[in-house]
């Protein structure tokens, strides 16, 4: 196993960056396909034995990052637990990308962002630009301002080899409220998103660039989920979800799915060995029901 699958390559000859979703296979193919999310709740501060203040969540995120950079695919840092410490914070989130991504780790920033056009440029500045100090290898969107708003994250993305999540069906039971409404031409909004994110992945290899965030804990997707692009599926652990609910979920996708748990992971520190041991157990899990 190498110790930094997920380093982008350039092809020789070529000096574009190796796309995101080539990254993340080879990830997920050498490291096993799991999504561990960075959540520094109070409440999991306070069971670590830290403080809720900005030297708890140093102390917290850099135990996470030293853990398991070097051996899971991906880390998805929440970004409104690092927001809730003002500026201090953030610059602890930007220390974690950096420093998870050299480790070997795919950093998954899990910012939700989404507005007009021209504002959403700046969020593309902001996490998809190299040289940004918030530079990380994908990050999450939504689509509800209409998926077209979304296209300066999808150019900027595609220009540094960086990825974005675009948030279909997600894991709360209000979702569907708006993702299952019949949209114009008469299938539902996550379809209608599905489906732009399938044009934008059209021709790709191994896998697109453009992944789609579909909760584990739905009953069914209920839609066409062949995008050719990642599937982010969180809800595994806290939220109910586990191993043996992708299957069901997910039909023949089941292969481009990257299963996602954050507290079910974190609850298991503060002591690395724990982490790891937590991690690697979901992972054993998660290839013997996905073979
Ligand atoms: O985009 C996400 O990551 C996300 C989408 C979704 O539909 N549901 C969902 O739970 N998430 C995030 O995934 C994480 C789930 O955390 P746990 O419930 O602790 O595993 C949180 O950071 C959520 O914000």
């Amino acid at each position: 196993m190498s110790s930094s699958p997920a380093s982008p390559t350039a092809s020789p000859g070529s000096s574009s960056p190796e796309p995101f979703g080539a990254r993340l296979r080879r990830a997920m193919d050498a490291r096993g396909p799991l999504c561990v999310g960075i959540d520094p709740h109070a409440s999991l501060l306070a069971s670590w034995g830290l403080d809720d203040d900005v030297a708890g969540l140093e102390r917290f995120t850099r135990t996470v990052v030293d853990a398991l950079a070097d051996r899971v695919a991906v880390l998805k840092p929440q970004s409104a637990f690092f927001e809730r410490f003002g500026s201090r914070g953030v610059a602890v989130l930007e220390r974690a990308i950096a420093d998870a991504r050299s480790a070997g780790a795919l950093v998954l920033t899990d910012a939700k962002r989404g507005d007009i056009g021209s504002t959403m440029a700046a969020y593309a500045a902001a996490y998809l630009e190299p040289g940004s100090p918030l530079f990380s290898d994908a990050v999450t969107v939504s689509p509800y301002l209409g998926f077209g708003s979304l296209r300066p994250a999808l150019d900027a993305a595609k220009a540094a080899g960086a990825g974005v999540f675009v948030l279909a069906l997600t894991s709360n039971p209000e979702g569907g409220q708006v993702q299952r409404a019949t949209a114009a031409g008469g299938v539902s909004v996550a379809q209608t998103v599905l489906d732009h994110i399938a044009r934008e992945n059209a021709g790709a290899e191994p896998l697109g660039s453009v992944g789609a965030v579909v909760g584990a804990t739905l009953a069914e997707a209920g839609v066409d989920l062949s995008v050719n692009g990642p599937l982010l599926a969180p809800g595994l652990g806290a939220q109910g979800a586990g191993a043996e609910d992708l299957p069901r979920v997910f039909g023949d996708a089941v292969r481009d799915v990257v299963p996602s748990i954050s507290r079910g992971v974190l609850g298991h520190g503060p002591s690395p060995a724990g982490l790891r041991e937590s991690a690697a157990r979901e992972v054993d899990r998660i290839r013997e029901v996905l073979g």
